[in-house]
C-alpha cells in the first residue's frame, strides 16, 4: 500500500502534535504528513515521513499556499484539529473574542473543507477527520461560545457527510472529553485575567468557586492525554468503514445518551443543574475516588513493568 498523505492542522502542541508524531512514527510507514510547527518532537521522522508547514486556518491564502505546495494538491486524509477554547460568564467576553473563536473553530474547518473536498471528490476518495468535542453534542455551563462553535462543526459535518459519501469521501467527527493540553492552561490563564466587574458578584462566584474548581478536578480525574486521542484518531483513520462519530471518553457517553433519551431536554438539564448546584459534594467525592483508582492503576502498571512483564 502506498503511504497516505495526511494534513493535520494545529500541530504546535496538544492533540495535533501527538497525532502528527504518532503517524510519522508509524512502524508500517503508512502515512506522509505536512503539519504545523513541531520539529523538536518529530525526531528522526522529520523530513522522511513528516514535513512542517505554516498554516493559519483563519486565512484562505495561507491554506491555499500550503495545499499548492503539496504535489498534485493530493491529500488522502485531512485532520482538522486547530482550535481554541473560551470559558466564563458571557458578560465578561467581548464580541470580537467570540467572533475570533468562531472564525478559528468553525470557519477554519469550512475554509479547509472548501479547499480540500473538490480535489477529493474528483479523485473519488479521501477522509476528512474533524477533532470536535463532547461539547459539540452537549453544552457545559460557562462554555456557551466554545460549545456553540463545536455544535456548528457537528451540524456542518452532519449535513455534508451524505453528499461526500456519494463521492466516496468519508467524514468522521472525533469527540473527546477533557484532554490535558495547553488548551486547559490557556483557559485558566484567561480566567485569571478576566474582568469580573462586568458581571454580577453571584455569577462571578459561581464561575470561579464552583465551575473552575470542579473543572480542574474533572480534568485531573477524567482527562485523557493527547497521546490517547492520537490513538483513538488513528483507529478512526485505519477503519475499513470509518465511523461518522467517535467518542474517546466513555465517562461522557451517558451525558450524550441522556440528552437523546429525553427530547424535552429536562433530564440532562436537571442532571447538570443538580451536579453543579446540589450534589457538588457527591461530584467531588466521585472525582476524588476516580483519581485514587487511576493513581493505583498507574502504580500497578509501573510494578508490572518493573517485574519485566512488559
Ligand atoms: N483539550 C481539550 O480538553 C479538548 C480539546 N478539543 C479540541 O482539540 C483540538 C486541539 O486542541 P488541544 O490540542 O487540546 O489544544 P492546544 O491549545 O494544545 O492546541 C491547539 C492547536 O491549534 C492551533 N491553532 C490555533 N489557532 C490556529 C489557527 N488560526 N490556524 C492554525 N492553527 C491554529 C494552535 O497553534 P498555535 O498556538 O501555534 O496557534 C495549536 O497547535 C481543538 O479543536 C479543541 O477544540 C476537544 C475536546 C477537548
Ligand atoms: C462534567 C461536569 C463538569 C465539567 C466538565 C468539563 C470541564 C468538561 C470539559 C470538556 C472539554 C474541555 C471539552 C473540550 O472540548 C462540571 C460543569 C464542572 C460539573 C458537572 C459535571
Amino acid at each position: 500500500m502506498a503511504p497516505k498523505t495526511v494534513l493535520i492542522t494545529g500541530c504546535s502542541s496538544g492533540i495535533g502534535l501527538a497525532l502528527a508524531v504518532r503517524l510519522a512514527r508509524d512502524k508500517q510507514r503508512r502515512f506522509r504528513g505536512r503539519s504545523g510547527a513541531l520539529a523538536a518532537a518529530a525526531g528522526p521522522a522529520l523530513g522522511r515521513t513528516l514535513e512542517i508547514k505554516q498554516l493559519d486556518v483563519c486565512d484562505e491564502g495561507s491554506i491555499r499556499a500550503c495545499l499548492d505546495s503539496i504535489p498534485g494538491r493530493h491529500i488522502d486524509i485531512l485532520v482538522s484539529n486547530a482550535g481554541v477554547g473560551m470559558a466564563g460568564p458571557l458578560e465578561c467576553q467581548s464580541l470580537a473574542a467570540m467572533q475570533s473563536l468562531m472564525d478559528t473553530n468553525f470557519f477554519g474547518l469550512v475554509r479547509l473543507v472548501k479547499e480540500v473536498l473538490p480535489d477529493m471528490k474528483r479523485r473519488r476518495g479521501g477522509h476528512i477527520v474533524v477533532i470536535s468535542s463532547i461539547m459539540g453534542l452537549q453544552g457545559i455551563v460557562f462554555n456557551d461560545i466554545y460549545s456553540a462553535s463545536k455544535f456548528a462543526v457537528e451540524g456542518f459535518c452532519e449535513s455534508l457527510v451524505v453528499q461526500a459519501l456519494r463521492f466516496n469521501v468519508a467524514i468522521s467527527l472525533v469527540e473527546p472529553g477533557p484532554v490535558m493540553t495547553e488548551f486547559e492552561m490557556k483557559l485558566y490563564e484567561e480566567a485569571e485575567r478576566a474582568d469580573y466587574s462586568r458581571t454580577d458578584p453571584e455569577t462571578a462566584e459561581i464561575f470561579t468557586n464552583v465551575y473552575l474548581k470542579n473543572s480542574r478536578d474533572v480534568f485531573t480525574s477524567l482527562g485523557q492525554t493527547p497521546e490517547d486521542i492520537a490513538e483513538h484518531t488513528l483507529r478512526v483513520i485505519e477503519a475499513a468503514r470509518p465511523p461518522f462519530r467517535h467518542q474517546t471518553n466513555v465517562a461522557y457517553t451517558p451525558m450524550a445518551a441522556l440528552k437523546h433519551a429525553d427530547p424535552s431536554g429536562a433530564l440532562i438539564t436537571d442532571a447538570f443543574y443538580k451536579l453543579v448546584f446540589k450534589y457538588d459534594a457527591v461530584l467531588r467525592f466521585g472525582l476524588r475516588a476516580i483519581r485514587l483508582l487511576r493513581w493505583k492503576a498507574q502504580k500497578v502498571k509501573a510494578g508490572v513493568r518493573l517485574l519485566g512483564f512488559k
